[in-house]
């Protein structure tokens, strides 16, 4: 499909009917993009919204984040009890199983190359997740290359997983991607059974796009229309927050 095809094809979501199970990316979906990361705090009214919204749907709802399952917690006020973080390398279960992909021991190293290169650019960040260290330069936008080419040549010679975000490139443990997170949900209760929708905004949703189309499901990007394997478009946060209370009220 052509970009003006896949542009001219992202409606908006249907309104649920019943049957769905209902997964949620974070940053530039349920919070407005910031400049740094700890700059994302908690929004009660925003967390109460999703907690009514699992209440809602049976329990079958989850949150599958780049963030850690601490991090997702803090700023949901752990509203959501199925979480994946680190874009589907660690998973809570909406009964409190926990799983988690081992720490590549490269990261150590690719840990002090971005800290080093980070040291002599103010407004670069490393922000270290465990089985994933990101280097973020939003706020150094003159490092872009130097970020990403540095994380290209750690990624080639220890043969951990690249991943490009917003103004971030990261080096993670290989393993699951959001994806397959959506797919183990999808094995287990209450999410069983159910036709899945994912909602996200950023490159690392792609993979639980394309799994969710692959499904039956529905794949919805948030943000301006891009080359995607999602079916269905929300213009901003505020839509999507907008889009939750439709389907409390409904
Ligand atoms: O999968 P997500 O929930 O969308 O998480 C993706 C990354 O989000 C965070 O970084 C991004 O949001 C920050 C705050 O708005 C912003 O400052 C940064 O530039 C973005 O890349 C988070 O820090 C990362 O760990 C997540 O992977």
């Amino acid at each position: 499909m052509s970009l003006a095809e896949t542009v001219a094809h992202l409606t908006r979501p249907d309104p649920l009917s019943g049957g769905e199970a209902l997964f949620l990316d974070l940053d530039g979906t349920l919070s407005p993009i910031a400049p740094r990361p700890q700059d994302v705090g908690i929004d009660t009214r925003r967390n109460r919204l999703l907690a009514r919204t699992a209440e809602r749907l049976g329990g079958r709802l989850a949150v599958i984040s780049g963030r850690t399952i601490d991090d997702i917690d803090r700023i949901l006020e752990s509203a959501v009890a199925a979480v994946s973080g680190i874009h589907g390398l660690e998973r809570r279960s909406a009964l409190g199983a926990r799983f988690a992909a081992p720490v590549h021991p490269a990261l150590d190293q690719v840990r002090a190359d971005f800290q080093r290169l980070a040291a002599g650019a103010p407004g670069l960040l490393v922000e270290d997740k465990g089985a994933s260290v990101a280097l973020h330069y939003r706020g150094a936008p003159d490092f872009e290359n130097r970020a990403i080419g540095l994380a290209r040549r750690l990624a080639d010679r220890t043969g951990l997983t690249l991943q490009a975000g917003s103004c971030v490139v990261e080096l993670r443990t290989p393993g699951p991607d959001k994806g397959d997170a959506v797919a183990a949900f999808l094995a287990e209760p209450p999410f069983a059974g159910c036709r899945p929708v994912f909602v996200g905004d950023d490159l690392t949703d792609e993979d639980a796009f394309a799994f969710v189309e692959r499904s039956g499901g529905m794949g919805v990007l948030v943000g301006p229309a891009r080359e995607t394997a999602a079916s269905r478009r929300l213009a901003d946060v505020e839509a999507v927050l907008a889009w939750l209370q439709e389907i409390v009220r409904a």
